[in-house]
């Protein structure tokens, strides 16, 4: 089957997402057990999209390591990782604010068009659709999972749901009058988003948003980018995601088995999932920018060899 099939991906997401936004509307809302059996599912479904990091980290570092390049990378993953959750564990209110701005940034840059110059306020938009949103529509709800994840974090709710809110609004109107040719596409799915997050609890919407929209869309560009763009690339790359997926799930499951005794199973699952996400978000976002950095030294590379070849033949 050919990719055409997954480009459709957008519209089905969007389809999914309004579905779930009116049933969130008109239905009571879901017991924490199921918002957090959905978070689970959401996040793990999403796990696949940050282990194709390892497809990628091979294209940069095995030219320079051979056949040793998972050394260097494994150690650089793991090593920041831990990093994070050492910085978490000495100052926890400035590492969830940090951990917070990346994700706007992360998931801003992924769902924004390329925009030109306006591209900084689209990412802000749609960024902001999933961690400003939710502050601002359940300000109590997620204030009290910052305080489990940070103590002393549930002032950043306020923070986020006050000044900064008024920030997003400004940039989602600005955006959408902004831009001369107006992208329905772009421009619904924000509001669809928008729409998740104010319908539904912030852990539900979150794990649609996740699961749905940001790791497919990352995982379909993916494949885009191996080469030839077809479900059995697709197949491949996900079996090439699969050992670390499971490692990195297995690593919160013996997390979960080590801390339910001393807290409860709802603390404990939102700890382990957004301060373990925090731990994989770092070396992931870091391992794109060096991605993208050698991409971009490679094709101002071969630009130059054309540009001397073209001017050896002048
Ligand atoms: C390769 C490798 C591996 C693996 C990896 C992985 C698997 C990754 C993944 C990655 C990923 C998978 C990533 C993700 C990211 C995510 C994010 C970035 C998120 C964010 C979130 C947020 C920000 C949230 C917020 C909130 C809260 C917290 C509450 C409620 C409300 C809200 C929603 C606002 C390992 C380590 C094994 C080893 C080495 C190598």
């Amino acid at each position: 089957m050919a990719i055409r099939a997954c480009d459709r991906h957008r519209a089905v997401a969007v389809t999914l997402l309004v579905a779930a936004a009116l049933a969130g509307a008109v239905l009571p809302t879901p017991s924490v057990t199921v918002q957090l059996w959905a978070l689970v599912v959401g996040v793990a479904v999403g796990l696949p999209h940050g282990a194709l990091d390892q497809p990628a980290a091979r294209a940069v570092l095995q030219g320079r390591f051979g056949q040793w390049w998972p050394a260097p990378f494994i150690g650089f993953y793991l090593g920041l990782a831990a990093l994070v959750l050492l910085v978490w564990s000495v100052v926890p209110v400035i590492a969830l604010a940090l951990f917070l701005s990346l994700s706007v940034a992360h998931f801003g840059l992924g769902d924004a068009e390329p925009d030109g110059a306006l591209r900084p306020m689209a990412a802000f938009a749609h960024g902001g659709a999933v961690v400003i949103a939710p502050a601002t529509f359940y300000q109590k709800e997620v204030a009290s999972i910052f305080e489990v994840l940070a103590s002393g974090g549930g002032e950043l709710a306020a923070f986020l749901a006050g000044p900064i809110a008024v920030m997003w609004i400004g940039s989602i109107a600005a955006l959408l009058m902004a831009r001369r040719t107006p992208d329905w596409a772009s421009s619904i799915e924000l509001l669809t988003v928008v729409a998740v997050f104010a319908a539904l609890p912030p852990l539900m919407a979150f794990a649609l948003y996740f699961g749905v929209l940001h790791a497919p869309r990352a995982t379909l560009a993916e494949t885009a980018s191996a080469g030839e763009a077809t479900c059995a690339t697709l197949g491949r790359l996900l079996r090439t995601a699969a050992p670390a997926s499971l490692a990195a799930a297995a690593a919160g499951g013996v997390a979960f088995m080590l801390l339910r005794d001393g807290m409860s199973t709802s603390v404990a699952v939102t700890s382990i999932i957004f301060i373990g996400l925090a731990a994989l978000t770092v070396p992931h976002i870091a391992l794109g920018v060096a991605l993208r950095w050698t991409e971009s030294r490679r094709s101002s590379h071969y630009r130059s060899l054309l540009t001397g070849a073209a001017a050896a033949r002048r």
